[in-house]
């Protein structure tokens, strides 16, 4: 329907206050939702830009390509690599390099098993030349749009306008809150991985008592740890969590992993995947065609088709991602009979959550030895420890990251950040909240937010720090329905229909209550808030045992180790001696 402007006036006008005085609660509930019309306000020529500027930003992100990293040929005098070579002629081999790598599955593939901490930098610098940089001014125009259209709907900014999805005055306050009670945990952590990191690279590359280069922690932006559990894992030789050799030793194909996430939901007395599913999904990339990668789910919101589409790779992280997915697409049809503007989640997090909370039960060392990708479980306290760390790199480590997404694009949005420090405040926020820091000096020429995918895609972020909170209330919950007895850590909920019964009731609610209401439903009545008890509980074992191991650590970072390792390690000679001075005097007076 095309709007005229004259039109979306009248409308505006007669939504504004008509419902809000009828009776019947539900039916002023889908009026509140009918009458935010997002980016359909904004006038038909600013809407055009916007949606151009985001298919822009999203296809240089899923294009971006990069070239091999080649040790031989591109070294500095100092020996560091000639980053610049790159794309210049040079002697050795005639022209530049042709980029032809992409990230899925091959930088994604390097940096999870590089152990070259230059091959590790220059990807990492390679990829945010390719994907972050170009879309930087594009961001800030889109950025602008957004705000306009945010305005038109009655909210002060867009970051105002993401946050109304959680129906809670005074919910930024309440994501801090819950961060603060977490943090103790993660430095927890940071501290033992950065110890171990320094044992393997030395404190050249690692600081003892600073934050954690970005590009040694075996993900593209530094957000789950999992992929350095082979360098920290507590009791090495002990049984490890990590079934990617035996799905490939049993030959598991990714439909395969898709039939055997689906048999955990059924065997709750969930639904199984439709027929349409399984002939329309894309569940590995294909050969023919150039695609998005980045998993995703979609309800084509008639009730019959659902679809997955994932690149699949045969491994234990991805399995846990199909888990992830395949909770999507339950909740879509568990919603599918409420009427349609209902057909959501009760909050962005609780979709994020489904199926995360069935794989905390489906990677217990316990249900792998039961589906027989795990061989001898012993109970031992070493094994647990080395459980509950493989899923702390996974849980813990990503909180700050969960966290300060958003807490950037939010002050983005209300304009305390603007151009002149757009770059420059992420990384305050990577330093001081997750206390990792670039392994190249950036300025505000680069755009490293840009290079994750959710930013290009403008994706809110939140979601998945609300998530990783109350997908521990759920296992709580389902695991007591389940009459589970012993630590949180070692509830499997597989096969309980109990706590299947309890899960569908949640679900079905859809959005048509507030997700408070949903919250008590799920825990009869005991709380309607996000709690971070039952997170802590959970890894309540891990963290003694991180308290005695980091005896002597310092707990924390400094955050001038970052700069001053930055300057020592990108070759001096290449910054003027103002810079240097410069550096040097700020360190002066923050330490006198
Ligand atoms: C039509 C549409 O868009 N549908 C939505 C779903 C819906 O709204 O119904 C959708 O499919 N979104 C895609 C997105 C994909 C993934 C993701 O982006 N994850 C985050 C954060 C994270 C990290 C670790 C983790 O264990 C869980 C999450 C990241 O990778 O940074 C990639 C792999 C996992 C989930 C998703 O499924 O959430
Ligand atoms: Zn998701």
């Amino acid at each position: 329907m095309i709007w005229s402007d004259f039109h979306r006036t009248k409308w505006n006008e007669a939504t504004n206050f008509a419902w809000k005085n009828f009776t019947t609660p539900t039916v002023r509930r889908m009026f509140s939702f009918l009458t935010v019309l997002g980016k359909a306000a904004l006038p038909r020529d600013k809407l055009k830009e916007l949606t151009g500027l985001l298919q822009e930003m999203k296809t240089t992100y899923s294009v971006a390509k990069i070239c091999r990293y080649d040790a031989r040929l591109r070294r500095l005098p100092s020996g560091d690599y000639d980053y610049d070579a790159e794309f210049e002629a040079d002697d050795d081999n005639q022209i530049g390099c042709i980029p032809t790598l992409p990230l899925e599955p091959h930088l994604t593939q390097m940096m999870a098993n590089s152990r070259d901490p230059d091959e590790l930098r220059y990807l990492w610098r390679a990829w945010r030349e390719a994907a972050g940089k170009p879309i930087r001014q594009k961001y800030l125009r889109f950025v602008e749009l957004s705000n306009e259209a945010a305005r038109l709907n009655g909210f002060s900014d867009a970051g105002e306008y993401w946050r109304s999805d959680y129906e809670i005055d005074g919910f930024r306050e309440e994501v801090e809150e819950l961060w603060q009670k977490l943090s103790p945990l993660y430095q927890q952590l940071h501290a033992y991985v950065r110890a171990k990191l320094v044992e393997k690279y030395g404190e050249e590359v690692v600081p003892r008592r600073g934050p954690i280069p970005a590009h040694l922690l075996g993900n593209m932006w530094a957000q789950t740890w999992t992929n350095v559990l082979d360098m920290t894992i507590p009791y090495p030789g002990r049984t490890s969590v990590d079934v990617t050799n035996a799905l490939r030793i049993q030959g598991y194909s990714p439909l395969a992993m898709f039939r055997l996430a689906e048999e955990f939901f059924t065997s709750l007395g969930l639904e199984p995947m439709p027929q349409t599913f399984w002939q329309r999904s894309m569940i590995q990339k294909p050969t023919d065609r150039e695609v998005v990668c980045h998993a995703s789910a979609w309800d084509f919101c008639n009730g019959r088709d659902y679809r997955i589409k994932q690149c699949t790779e045969v491994t234990m992280e991805h399995l846990v991602t199909t888990h992830h997915e395949m909770g999507h697409i339950q909740y879509d049809l568990l919603y599918r009979n409420q009427p349609f503007i209902f057909r959501d989640g009760a909050n962005p997090g609780f979709h994020e959550a489904v199926g995360d909370v069935l794989a905390l039960s489906a990677s217990t060392p316990r249900h792998l030895q039961s589906v027989g990708l795990l061989g001898n479980v012993d109970d031992s306290y070493e094994t647990d420890i080395n459980f509950l760390f493989a899923m702390a790199l996974d849980k813990i480590a990503f909180l700050p990251f969960g966290y300060l997404m958003d807490q950037w694009r939010w002050e983005v949005f209300s304009g305390d950040t603007t151009s002149s420090n757009l770059n420059n405040r992420w990384w305050e926020l990577r330093l001081g909240v997750q206390g990792v820091s670039p392994p190249v000096p950036r300025t505000e020429e680069d755009f490293d937010p840009g290079a994750k995918f959710h930013v290009p895609a403008n994706v809110p972020y939140v979601r998945y720090f609300v998530s990783f909170v109350v997908q521990f209330q759920f296992h709580a919950e389902l695991c007591k329905a389940a009459g589970h007895e012993g630590p949180l850590h070692r509830c499997d909920i597989y096969r309980s229909v109990k706590a299947g019964r309890l899960l569908r009731n949640v679900l079905s609610l859809g959005k048509s209550r507030p997700w408070t209401e949903a919250l008590s439903v799920l825990t009869s009545g005991r709380t309607n808030k996000l709690d971070v008890e039952p997170i802590l509980e959970y890894f309540g074992p891990l963290r003694t045992w991180l308290e005695s191991q980091n005896r002597g650590e310092l707990i924390g970072w400094r955050e001038n180790e970052a700069i001053v390792l930055q300057v020592t390690r990108s070759n001096a000679s290449l910054i003027t001696g103002a810079v240097l001075a410069v550096i040097a005097l700020v360190l002066l007076v923050a330490l006198v």
